[in-house]
């Protein structure tokens, strides 16, 4: 999908005439957000200019900062398209006067009533992953920040962009064997805690809330790397399992730091290595933006081989969907 034109149109059409594009709010739902924390992660740290604020979307809707207007790009990303909260924000965006972009796998969706251009994304196993929500809102805010105030790791962004589909699908079949054991040893597990840092950190939370909380009712906690020495290192012993997702880039030293602790105090814990997993063929400017892209398909097959094991379908819900809320 073209982001740059995208981008590039919403610029010439409505921003040029206000005085430029000036703040980007990224809002949705679980998943949806989820998405959208790879591309706040990266804002926050390339742009010197162009703010972004990431928020859910009722908070968004009832709590919106001040900036919200017409200098503003609001992104609302809705799977399924009709989640009411994601509907409200975007209609709300477009009611303060920013402009909208909105993302949907749904033709149907009542998002894109309020949309000023919406992307209908590819999902399932055969899609590639740029062309789902992570990478999509990620290439949106690149061009966003590349087009207004220039992004000197642009062209190593592209090539990342290349060869990151290559890379995972290689990554999801050298996982096969260890999820599949990773299942067999933690079936009968009942409490997890996910770790990450950097630009992952969203996913470390997406992979608490979405994959074991909601998909397979465990309890979850989702911790910063950078964090776990400040409390909750405390609890490390040899029944508790963490999951710990090391990213290639910057914040790699968060992460090994908790995985030596980890391997001297405590028993049960998995390790997702980026780097092993072979992302560190990708331009160093742009690595780390890349790691959750990675993260989020090999955790799809450790998720995927503990609902198995554990006979509970991902889909299996007792609220979502089926009582008022
Ligand atoms: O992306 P959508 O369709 O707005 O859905 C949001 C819902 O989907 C999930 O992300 C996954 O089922 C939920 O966490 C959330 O309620």
């Amino acid at each position: 999908m073209n982001t740059a034109a995208i981008i590039s149109s919403l610029i010439n059409q409505h921003f040029r005439s206000v005085g430029g594009l000036r703040q980007v709010f990224l809002v949705a739902c679980g998943g949806s957000l989820v998405d959208m924390y790879p591309a706040n992660y990266f804002l926050n740290s390339e742009s010197a200019t162009l703010h972004s604020y990431m928020m859910t979307a009722n908070e968004f809707v009832h709590a919106a900062p001040k900036t919200l207007g017409s200098q503003s790009l609001t992104i609302v990303c809705s799977h399924g398209g009709n989640t009411p909260e994601s509907v409200a924000a975007a209609e709300f965006a477009k009611r303060r006067g920013s402009v909208t972009v909105t993302l949907t796998h749904n033709e149907n969706a009542q998002l894109i009533a309020f949309s000023d251009s919406n992307l209908l994304y590819a999902w399932g196993d055969d899609s590639q992953v740029i062309n789902n929500p992570m990478a999509l809102i990620l290439s949106l805010c690149v061009e966003a920040l590349q087009q207004t105030e220039g992004f000197d790791g642009y062209a190593d962004f592209l090539a990342g962009m290349a060869q990151i589909d290559g890379i995972i699908a290689r990554a999801r079949r050298q996982v096969q064997g260890r999820s599949a054991a990773f299942a067999e040893k933690y079936a009968r597990e009942s409490l997890f805690y996910i770790l990450s840092s950097g630009a992952s950190y969203g996913h470390a939370y997406g992979f608490a809330i979405c994959s074991l909380m909601e998909m397979q009712w465990l309890n979850a906690a989702p911790l910063h790397s950078g964090e776990y020495f400040h409390g909750p290192f405390e609890v490390t012993d040899s029944n508790t399992p963490w999951i710990l997702m090391m990213n290639e880039g910057r914040t790699r030293p968060l992460d090994e730091r908790v995985r030596d602790f980890l391997r001297q105090y405590g028993d049960k814990v998995e390790i997702v290595d980026a780097r092993e997993l072979g992302l560190g063929v990708l331009p160093p400017s742009v690595v780390e933006y890349f790691n959750p892209v990675l993260f989020y398909s090999v955790m799809c097959e450790y998720r995927s081989a503990l609902a198995s094991v554990r006979q509970h379908p991902l889909e299996t819900r007792r609220y979502m969907g089926q009582v008022a809320y």
